[in-house]
């Protein structure tokens, strides 16, 4: 008797995670039988998704459960998060995954987390620009950061929510407030500009797009965003029109996408295929592996702005090195003050977010 009321005591705790109302189910024994089993994940890291059960969230959440890195994988978001989980928590992977709905469940999402990705946050519909998601999504952001200061503070931070330009420097006056600040640990994803960017230049170069890599410096919106093509892996040399193009393209790639979506949102399969790629990096990085490098949204000194974009190393503690921009040629030195001039303006908007 003793040992059925542990039992189910466990089980009633293990589904609690999966499903917010199981407690008000006992007497299920399907999942009974199955919850009896789960063991606690493989050795690994703990990892929270906030925005789970968004167009990026989802398939997120499902390449994370998949990831060997991972042995914890909470699920946070305001909507629909048990269905999501319990979907994921059917793979038979490693991870154990838990459910986290609304506000109130936020902090337990948080708790001991060694990664937080965040892609929560409205998108974009033809004809907007990211900056005119501001207005939403920097509440969003404010309200999850203040989450992690209080419940992880020394976790990494990948963040997604547009505009990117903006919302690092909210998260970072929101962690400074708080006196957690570590700006080796906060990382605007940008991963996204580069996959494509690497997609586009294979096209045009009739390469494999898994050999080729380019460099994409400076921010995540229009002109600030600056691939460097001159810099290309391997050594590639574009016509000027070809740079043009390319230029265009890469810069473009979200609406691109937007369009075609025509009013159903932006990149959410991409998107997730390339976050992935870079918390895999940052667990890498936190796991020791030597010469993790990727390029991020990052505080930086590689230029006067306080914040920019570029190559960094992960390693256990978040950002190792910061690299310098290489030479630029005169196409990319143009393209880089653009930048440099719409960067400004987005950063300081997010900084004054905070300190108004
Ligand atoms: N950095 C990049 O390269 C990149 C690429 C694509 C999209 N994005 C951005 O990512 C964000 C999400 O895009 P999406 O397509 O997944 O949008 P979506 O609307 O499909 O999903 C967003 C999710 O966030 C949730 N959410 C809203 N408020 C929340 C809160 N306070 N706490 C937790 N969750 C909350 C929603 O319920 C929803 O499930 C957008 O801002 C988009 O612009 C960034
Ligand atoms: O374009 C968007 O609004 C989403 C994202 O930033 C992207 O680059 O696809």
């Amino acid at each position: 008797m003793q040992a059925n009321g542990n039992a189910n005591q466990r089980i009633a705790r293990i589904s609690a995670h999966l499903n917010p109302n199981y407690l008000k189910m006992e007497g299920s024994s399907g999942l009974q039988q199955v919850s009896c089993r789960a063991k606690g994940g493989a050795p690994g890291f703990k990892v929270a998704i906030l925005g789970a059960a968004g167009g990026i969230g989802q398939p997120l959440a499902m390449l994370m459960k998949m990831n060997p890195l991972v042995s914890v994988l909470h699920l946070y978001d305001v909507v629909n998060s048990p269905g999501v989980t319990a979907d994921i928590s059917h793979m038979d992977t490693g991870a154990v995954v838990r459910c986290f709905l609304g506000q109130s469940q936020l902090e337990d999402a948080l708790i001991g987390m060694d990664l937080v990705i965040i892609p929560a946050g409205v998108p974009r519909k033809p004809g907007m620009t990211r900056d005119d998601l501001f207005n939403i999504n920097a509440g969003i952001v404010k309200t999850l950061c203040e989450g992690i200061t209080k419940c992880c503070p020394n976790a990494i931070v990948n963040l997604i929510s547009n505009p990117v330009n903006s919302t690092v420097p909210i998260a970072a006056e929101v962690f400074k407030k708080a006196g957690t600040y570590d700006p080796k640990r906060l990382l605007g994803v940008t991963m996204l500009v580069v996959v494509r960017a690497n997609t586009f230049v294979a096209e045009v170069m009739g390469l494999d797009p898994r050999e080729v890599e380019v460099p994409v410096v400076g921010g995540h919106a229009g002109v600030t965003i600056l691939p460097l093509l001159s810099q290309v892996k391997p050594p590639c040399s574009f016509t000027p029109e070809e740079t043009d193009y390319l230029t265009s393209r890469i810069q473009n790639g979200g609406t691109e996408v937007v369009e075609a979506k025509a009013g159903a949102g932006s990149a959410t399969l991409s998107m997730a295929y390339a976050a992935v790629k870079f918390a895999d990096a940052c667990l890498r990085g936190l796991r020791g592996d030597a010469s993790v490098i990727q390029c991020a949204f990052v505080a930086s000194q590689v230029t006067e702005l306080p914040f920019f974009a570029s190559k960094v190393r992960l390693g256990r503690t978040g950002i190792d090195e910061i690299y310098p921009l290489g030479p630029l040629n005169e196409y990319e030195r143009v393209g880089l003050e653009k930048a440099k001039k719409e960067l400004a303006e987005s950063i300081q908007k997010g900084v004054s977010f905070i300190k108004k």
